[in-house]
């Protein structure tokens, strides 16, 4: 995506309501820009013909239509341009919530939640505050300005009375040149540590209950107080460079205003300029004074916004690490075999691979069962085979397809993935299990809790099924929330199932019984199922014993526990452990 897209492409949609409001701003300068001239006027009057009612009326009442006309304008214009602005951070917002879901699990792990939440929050605001406030400050500004300009122009005021009294406003450009970038830099460095402090204050929050229990709230006080220190500090850097910069535009303008009073004063007492025109031209400077002002503000406002702009474009040209091959097909897994073939892979960034030569058959209907030392690489198989990360070319065949010719939606929904601390949405207990289809009546949903043990803990609920999850509902113990995410992923009947380590917090009867339901709902239907549990995976058909990121031994329960060897020591080790338990 080039630089810029996002707001080119929202202009291009927008711009028929921009060009409304933009016109609605200049017919409403325009309007404004005769008050100096009929003040004038007026005055010339007096001094012509003295003060009468009839021109006190009819002056006032002129000025009571321009003013009048003025603010239903201007409020109209204004209106519209920040709808604009909010339909923008709208479309943004949800533009960039479609895009993350979009991205791999690499980009979640380099970016902390709380840093993509200051993103959508802070950087789409401040690029809408530029867009709302400050087209519809440089719409009125810029209209008001010339308009202004060209109504001195064709007042009748002296030409050389005019220059000179313009001539301190002609620094502005240069002023901005100076400025612009340095408060763009600075701004940028603003949103940085306002994404820090946000990512912090999320994983102080997610983690306060492993805080209180170390009794370690200071040093974490500590740490979330850096963050919020750094971010005082670069504001402050940023105010400085800004202040300077905001007070320097009006500035210029107050020195027009005085060389307009002393020279345009000195012509008057002197009988070479009319009252009138003095009053007129120093109205017009004062109103000059308003639009160089909101300039300065608007400028200001772009160069920060232009940072977040940037980052925003950033995170939308990032690409998901796995992409569809135009090739892609669906394919229907039913009675297909999976090879995994010299299979080896390395984590991006990582320095050893996580796999080595993984060579594996699985003929349809088998049940695996997988064991190994925690980081032998079992879970990274399992993501290469959700196609989480991506094997090499050839690694990972389903029968004769290569599992990057299947399309991401047909692979995932005929996959049925229960991972070790599943995910809990805050709804109610039926939507989590019924999660790959909202749909599904009732009594599935119940028939998938029987399954996954947790049917007479869910019943024991006031609100049974409709129990809300969460910050808002009940909390459900380490055990309950395997087994609600078990029942889930029964639900789905998959043709292929992954159980990767999906009981290690229920007690051991109650595994027995969910490998039991496993066994027989599984029957003909390919199932892997990993685990650091002997009990878990013995009535597997085949075992494969994980080492280091290779496959160290493989056989059936009976196979493996009778010769000497990792798995045979493991289940020593854990027969060991029972019979003193
Ligand atoms: N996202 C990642 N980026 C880099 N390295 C990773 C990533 N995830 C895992 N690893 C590394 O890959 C190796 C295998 O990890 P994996 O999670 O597959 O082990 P495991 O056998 O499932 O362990 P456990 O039994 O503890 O779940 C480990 O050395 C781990 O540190």
């Amino acid at each position: 995506m080039k630089k810029g897209r996002i707001l080119v492409d929202f202009l291009r949609q927008s711009w028929p309501l921009y060009a409304v409001a933009v016109l609605l701003h200049v017919a409403s300068s325009i309007i404004q820009v005769f008050f100096p001239q009929v003040l004038g006027r007026f005055t010339d009057a007096l001094q012509n013909n003295g003060l009468s009612s009839g021109l006190i009326q009819e002056y006032s009442l002129l000025l009571l239509a321009i003013g009048a006309s003025y603010v239903v304008l201007a409020c109209v214009a204004q209106f519209l341009i920040m709808y604009i602005g909010r339909r923008f951070e709208r479309l943004t917002r949800s533009k960039l919530f479609m895009h993350f879901t979009g991205l791999s699990e690499r980009f979640y792990s380099k970016n902390g939640v709380g840093k993509l939440l200051s993103y959508v929050v802070n950087d789409v605001t401040g690029v809408r505050e530029s867009i709302s406030m400050g087209v519809n400050q440089t719409a009125s500004a810029v209209t008001l300005f010339f308009a202004v300009v060209t109504m001195m122009l064709y007042s009748g005021i002296p030409l050389f009375l005019l220059a000179s009294s313009i001539v301190p406003l002609l620094l502005i450009p240069f002023i901005v040149t100076r400025f612009g970038p340095v408060i763009m830099q600075r701004s940028k460095k603003v949103q940085a540590s306002l994404a820090t402090m946000t990512e912090s204050a999320e994983e102080q929050f997610g983690g306060i209950r492993v805080t209180k229990k170390f009794a370690v709230e200071s040093v974490m006080n500590e740490r979330f107080f850096t963050t919020v220190e750094q971010i005082k500090d670069n504001q402050l850097r940023l105010v400085r460079v800004s202040s300077i910069f905001q007070a320097i535009i009006p500035f210029l303008g107050a020195l027009s205003l005085i060389i307009a009073i002393s020279l345009g004063g000195y012509l008057t007492v002197n009988g070479e300029l009319s009252l009138g025109h003095f009053v007129a031209l120093t109205l017009y400077i004062r109103m000059l004074m308003n639009p160089l002002q909101q300039i300065g503000t608007v400028i200001n406002t772009m160069q920060r916004s232009r940072a977040s702009l940037e980052r925003l474009n950033e995170l939308l040209s990032e690409t998901p690490d796995i992409q569809e091959s135009k090739a892609a097909a669906s394919l229907d897994f039913q009675g297909k075999s999976i090879h995994i073939a010299g299979l080896s892979f390395t984590y991006p960034g990582a320095r050893g691979a996580a796999l080595r030569d993984i060579r594996l058959d699985i003929r349809p209907g088998m049940t695996i069962g997988i064991v190994g030392a925690t980081g032998s690489g079992k879970t990274t198989l399992m993501k290469l085979l959700l196609r989480t990360y991506e094997a090499p070319k050839g690694t990972i065949l389903f029968d004769e397809t290569d599992i990057r010719d299947i399309t991401l939606e047909s692979l995932r929904s005929q996959i049925g993935y229960v991972p070790q601390d599943g995910f809990l949405f805050s709804t109610s207990i039926r939507d989590n299990i019924a999660f790959s289809d909202r749909g599904r009546e009732l009594n599935a949903v119940e028939e998938s809790a029987r399954q996954a043990q947790i049917f007479e803990s869910i019943m024991a609920f006031p609100e049974q099924f409709e129990t809300k999850l969460g910050e808002r509902g009940v909390t459900l113990s380490g055990g309950q929330r395997q087994r609600t995410s078990l029942a889930r992923g029964f639900i789905k009947q998959a043709p292929l199932m992954i159980l990767d380590d999906s009981v290690s917090a229920v007690d051991a009867v109650t595994e027995t019984a969910i490998m039991n339901t496993v066994r027989s709902m599984r029957k003909g239907k390919t199932t892997i199922i990993v685990a650091h549990r002997i009990s878990a995976i013995k009535h597997a058909d085949q075992i494969i014993v994980m080492k280091e990121g290779t496959i160290a031994q493989q056989g059936t329960h009976a196979e493996l526990s009778a010769k000497p060897g990792l798995y045979a020591s493991l289940c020593a080790i854990q027969e060991e452990g029972e019979a003193d338990g």
